[in-house]
């Protein structure tokens, strides 16, 4: 059943007289509990598309329906993590979650507790972010955006900046969420390995304008395992289709 459907969505940027045409007749039809990966150049518009999803940005053409309503604007029904996470510095972890929401009401205690226990952060309840390591961190962004419970989770490159071992690990601890959660996923990455090991469905943009280049449903029961014969012919897969698009310089040494 259909949860997010993008019809025909283009975006420009206008500089004084220059126009910049970002996204060019993007259609998108995401069902209710996929795990939908985005790949693209770097500047081929992903954030922006993103953003639109979020509805943190309302100006372009087209229509964006969510769960059949259209957006027009941010909402609880969408969460947003970004590649930093964005915690308050002077809360602790469990008031980071909780965020306006208080403590005291034993409903909302219950849920940030089972959302500390699936983000795998027993003990840290009263920890401050700086006593956090990134990966720890961006659990919390996550837990945050989970307690109001969004239709769809959007993923902006939330694990760019960690190192390739706390990153396998966010990995895991996402598709754990997702299987437990069954909130669907927009996830937008540079590296190929990591689109193949999340989504149901890559979509690959081409830039300038940034367009759906083509979109690779990755049939392979997870959890999946990146050294099988099978998860690197979809790898090859995803990287012929790269090197359809145009340049492909840009992403070269960005995780490929
Ligand atoms: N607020 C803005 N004003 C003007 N131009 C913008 C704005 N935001 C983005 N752009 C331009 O739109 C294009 C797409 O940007 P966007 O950040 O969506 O790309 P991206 O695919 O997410 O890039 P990256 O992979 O490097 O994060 C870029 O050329 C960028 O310069």
């Amino acid at each position: 059943m259909t949860l997010l459907e993008i019809n025909d969505l283009n975006k420009s940027f206008e500089k004084g007289k220059e126009k910049s045409h970002v996204l060019m007749d993007i259609d998108l039809h995401v069902d209710r509990g996929e795990f939908i990966t985005i790949i693209g150049p770097s500047g081929c518009g992903k954030s922006t598309l993103l953003k639109a999803i979020a509805g943190l940005d309302i100006e372009y053409s087209g229509d964006i329906k969510l769960d059949g309503v259209k957006v027009i604007g941010s909402s609880i029904n969408q969460g947003f993590i970004f590649q930093e996470p964005r915690l308050f510095p002077w809360l602790t972890v469990e008031r980071n979650i909780a965020g306006n929401l208080t403590l005291n009401n034993i409903e909302i205690r219950e849920k940030v507790d089972k959302l500390i226990k699936l983000v795998r952060l027993e003990g840290f309840e009263k920890a401050y972010p700086k006593e956090l390591s990134g990966g720890m961190a961006q659990r919390v962004a996550i837990a945050r955006a989970l307690l109001r419970k969004p239709k769809i989770l959007l993923l902006d490159e939330p694990f760019g900046a960690l190192d390739a071992f706390t990153r396998s690990h966010m990995q895991e601890a996402l598709l754990d969420i997702w299987k437990e959660e069954k909130t669907s996923m927009i996830f937008v990455t540079h590296d190929i390995d990591e689109a193949v090991y999340l989504g149901n469905k890559i979509i690959i943009m081409s830039a300038r304008p940034g367009t759906v280049q083509k979109v690779v449903s990755i049939d392979l029961p997870f959890p999946r395992n990146k050294a099988t014969k099978a998860f690197q012919e979809f790898r090859h897969l995803v990287l012929g289709e790269f090197e359809k698009v145009e340049e492909l310089e840009l992403i070269n040494g960005a995780g490929i």
